[in-house]
């Protein structure tokens, strides 16, 4: 073997060493680059969201899926899902998207012969996988008029609402959102819905977006029901003097540069992946900011859409939505109890509990259990 290849296959393979496959799908027809990462199915099939994004490199795009598709294992596991945790991205630009390439990308999901569950992310909607859906019937959060259960970013705002007052209950001793100022990034599918929320219930608001008439619709909402919405451009979003800082658009947001700028006491946000790394829990906590794991607070959506092989139920979704909040908590209290950071406890939380299952089943397959054939 050439020292080339041998150096690829040893820097690929230690990559996804904690994953159990990972599908590169090119179809030049369509221009379809995706891959699929499978992390890990010891509690069923895999299941995650299909992100679309012009990443500027391959290697980026790998990183991303990796990390995303590790973190629905815990989001599955923490929400009391029956799914493993898995991920897929297209590298491409969402605007040039086509029915075409999404049902290229279909095919390759049914080729994975019900490992693999997926739906929206960011950069795709549920429209485009009424297109996958022909190819697959491995697709979750499918449009209500094709029977599935819609949008399911309601239920992640929702969720994202749950966390917040979680954390006003630990930080100021009430529920209450009205009287603070949150500082949202992104009001895409959910960050919007948060703004909204909040606004109507009288809380103080820092936005941004680079979407315009996402701000503009904001701005006109508050108007109406009597709030306060401050826009800010780009990165002055982390500088602001708000209460919390609600990450809703993309990851990383906590890292070197941003840290030393934000004054919030508390980040609680939809984003997958706000820590650049775990460490980050460290700085935070030395810096006394409460900060709520991701994959605790927006499982909202997953909830909805592995709730939806039993056929779509608005309240059954909604009950286990409202469980974020008592999770949360309890996430808050190990971590003051032990002092250890929130990102230790929730993802030792999480371990302790994926160790308990694979010692009872391990790795899935088609056959093995009835529960997942509701749509094959
Ligand atoms: N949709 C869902 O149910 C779930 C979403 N998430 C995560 O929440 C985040 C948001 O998801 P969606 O709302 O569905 O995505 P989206 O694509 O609908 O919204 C993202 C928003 O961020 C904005 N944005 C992009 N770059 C920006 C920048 N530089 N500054 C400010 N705003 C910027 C976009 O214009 C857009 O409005 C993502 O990280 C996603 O992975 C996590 C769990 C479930
Ligand atoms: O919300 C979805 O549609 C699927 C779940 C997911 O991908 C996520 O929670 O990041």
């Amino acid at each position: 073997m050439s020292a080339v290849l041998s150096e690829w296959k040893t820097d690929l393979f230690t990559q996804m060493k904690e994953h159990e496959q990972v599908v590169f799908c090119n179809d030049e027809k369509t221009g379809l680059q995706a891959i699929i990462a499978i992390h890990n199915t010891t509690l069923g099939p895999a299941l995650g969201g299909c992100r679309m994004q012009p990443y500027p490199t391959m290697e980026a795009a790998l990183v991303d899926v990796l990390r995303l598709s590790k973190g629905m294992t815990y989001k599955c596991i923490a929400a009391d899902v029956d799914f493993g945790g898995g991920k897929a991205v297209i590298i491409g630009d969402p605007r040039h998207k086509t029915p075409e390439l999404f049902r290229a990308f279909g095919q390759f999901v049914e080729s994975l012969n019900g490992r693999f569950y997926t739906g929206t992310d960011m950069g795709t909607t549920p429209d485009d996988f009424v297109h996958a859906m022909k190819e697959t019937n491995c697709i979750v959060g499918v449009p209500e008029a094709y029977g599935g259960s819609g949008d399911s970013s309601v239920p992640t705002a929702l969720g994202v609402i749950y966390g917040l007052q979680a954390t006003s209950h630990v930080l100021w001793g009430s529920d209450e959102l009205s009287g603070k100022t949150y500082a949202i990034q992104g009001l895409g599918k959910v960050g919007y819905k948060v703004a909204e929320q909040l606004l109507d219930q009288g809380a103080d608001l820092y936005v941004c977006d680079i979407n315009v008439s996402a701000v503009e619709a904001i701005v006109a909402h508050a108007k109406k029901v009597g709030g306060s919405v401050k826009v800010v451009k780009g990165a002055d979003i982390y500088r602001v003097e708000a209460d919390v800082f609600v990450p809703c658009a993309f990851g990383n947001v906590v890292n070197d540069d941003t840290m030393e700028q934000l004054k919030v006491k508390a980040i609680v946000g939809s984003a997958n992946n706000q820590l650049l790394d775990g460490s980050y829990g460290k700085q935070l906590r030395d810096k006394g900011i409460l900060y709520a794991p991701d994959y605790i607070v927006n499982a909202g959506g997953l909830i909805q859409v592995a709730d939806e092989l039993y056929g779509p139920n608005k309240a059954r979704v909604l009950n286990k939505t409202k469980a974020i909040y008592t999770t949360l908590l309890e996430i808050y209290r190990q971590a003051e109890n032990e002092q250890i950071t929130t990102v230790e406890a929730a993802n030792r939380f999480c371990e302790q509990r994926l160790e308990m299952r694979s010692r009872r089943n391990h790795f899935f397959t088609h056959k093995k259990r009835p529960k997942w054939d509701v749509r094959w």
